[in-house]
């Protein structure tokens, strides 16, 4: 048995951290974890759950109008805020105590402090000193916010969740999965959004075709798009209103909410005290077994900036437990992990894009279903599905999914099964459609 106070200290209590502590302390050894703000991390707190709720929320703006034309009558519908916002957030609540009750039932010790490490087996946290045989950095990232003058006026997804009231005008300045998300969102709610690109393309990474989708149909529902547009600077006027200048003049909004990525956790956290090293972002570097430059300290989850989703956060939480006090050595798979954006309508995606799949395999075939879902036909929505399997033509191995349209992210986790067993385009075929439905035209495809 060791001498020091633990066999593992955890520093951050969200997906991968929590999964790291419950599963050691499983294995037999005696765990801490230490927590600056809430039990859950950003996943349960200020991520996924409540952005899922509100896409939720959201979509009965459309699902509302949708009614009518299925002879529902919906006279004095009216959207409240806050009644979803406290909803949303008692649930948040609810869910950070059964995470808070699963490190209680595994006798995990919590510390709901911030945690700085100040050698290679010892953890400070407030005025107390603790050692430890291994630490576990799962310390996450944070919204990185631009520094132009005036943006310390601007929001993060953070602050989202909390707004007192919905602004009238809102500027989203990012192209990624969170700016798309809270634009679908907030414009659902019927806040006039733009989203405003330093760049010539919203979710870099996803198939072309696929985010032209996405675009097309979000400039239809009225929101708005700069791109090559960098915030120069953010003027609050006397009003409260901000008056944000870019290339194509200055425009002025009630808020203007930063989706401009996330930086990892490794500022102020002591780690030179123990000679682990950070990339030039911040990020924690570690081997494939998520260990450190410090033999003593491993780092999981978005801290080390591999893939930043929870549920990759968890699974090298479990594979460090595994590893290190299940004397069962695990490696994460990185290969074909299947990723969403919940925008409205939703896009989601496992394997190469068209893009890479050409580039890196010359010969392939694609196919597509580009078609409008039977309800919005009945609803008089005119907003069309579209459904891509891309094969290479070489051993006819299906080798990237992407779609877009309603339930997108539901049907492709069923699908990136597939992708991942490396099943044929022929075995697609193979099986017979359940009709009438939308995933239907995946065994379809010609
Ligand atoms: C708006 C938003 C939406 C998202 N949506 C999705 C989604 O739909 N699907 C998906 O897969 N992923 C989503 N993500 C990403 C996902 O939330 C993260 O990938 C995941 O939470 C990473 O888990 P983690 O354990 O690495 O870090 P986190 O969950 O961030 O946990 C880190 C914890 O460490 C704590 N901490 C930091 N420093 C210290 C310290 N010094 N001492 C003590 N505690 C400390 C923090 O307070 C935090 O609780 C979303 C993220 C955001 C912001």
């Amino acid at each position: 048995m060791s001498q020091r106070d633990f066999n593992l200290f955890v520093i951050g209590a969200g997906s991968g951290g929590v999964r790291a502590a419950r599963v050691s302390a499983a294995h037999g050894a005696k765990v801490a974890v230490a927590e600056e703000y809430r039990i859950g991390g950003t996943c349960v707190i200020r991520g996924c759950v409540p952005k899922k709720l509100l896409v939720y929320g959201a979509h009965f703006a459309e699902d509302l109008e949708d009614a009518r034309r299925f002879g529902w009558h919906v006279e004095g519908k009216r959207f409240d805020w806050p009644t979803l916002r406290d909803n949303v957030l008692a649930e948040v609540t609810r869910l950070s105590g059964l995470y808070t009750q699963t490190l209680e039932n595994n006798k995990v010790k919590i510390l709901q402090e911030r945690a700085v490490v100040t050698g290679p087996n010892s953890v400070r946290v407030g005025e107390c000193e603790y050692t430890a045989d291994v630490i576990l950095i799962a310390t996450g990232a944070r919204p990185h916010v631009p520094k132009q003058p005036g943006c310390e006026h601007g929001i993060t997804s953070n602050e989202a969740f909390h707004l007192e009231q919905l602004p009238k005008r809102l500027l989203i300045a990012g192209g990624g999965y969170i700016a798309n998300e809270f634009a679908g969102v907030f414009n659902e709610f019927g806040v006039k959004v733009t989203v405003v690109n330093r760049s010539d393309a919203i979710l870099r990474g996803y198939d072309a075709q696929i985010r032209d989708r996405l675009l097309q149909i979000s400039m239809i529902k009225g929101i708005q798009f700069l791109f090559n547009s960098p915030i120069e600077k953010i003027v609050k006027e006397s009003s409260g209103a901000l008056t944000v200048h870019m290339p194509g003049g200055p425009a002025e909004f009630d808020a203007v909410m930063f989706a401009t990525g996330r930086v990892p956790n490794t500022q102020g956290l002591g780690l030179e005290s123990a000679g682990v090293e950070v990339d030039e972002n911040g990020a924690v570097r570690v081997d494939d077994e998520s260990r450190s430059t410090c033999p003593s300290i491993y780092a999981v989850g978005d801290v080390t900036d591999r893939v930043q989703l929870t549920p990759v956060a968890i699974r090298e939480g479990q594979a460090f437990a595994d590893t290190v006090f299940g004397k069962k050595p695990t490696k994460v798979d990185y290969s074909c992990i299947p990723s969403a954006v919940f925008s409205h309508p939703p896009l989601a995606g496992v394997g190469m894009t068209e893009g890479e799949a050409r580039n890196r395999l010359g010969a392939v075939k694609v196919y597509t279903a580009d078609f409008r879902p039977m309800k919005n036909v009945l609803a008089g929505r005119n907003e069309r599905a579209l459904y891509k399997v891309i094969v290479d033509a070489a051993s006819e191995k299906i080798v990237g999914a992407h779609m877009i349209g309603p339930d997108a992210p539901e049907i492709l986790q069923v699908l990136a099964i597939a992708v991942k067993a490396g099943i044929r385009k022929s075995q697609l075929d193979e099986v017979v459609a359940v009709h009438p439905t939308m995933a239907e035209e995946l065994v379809l495809l010609k």
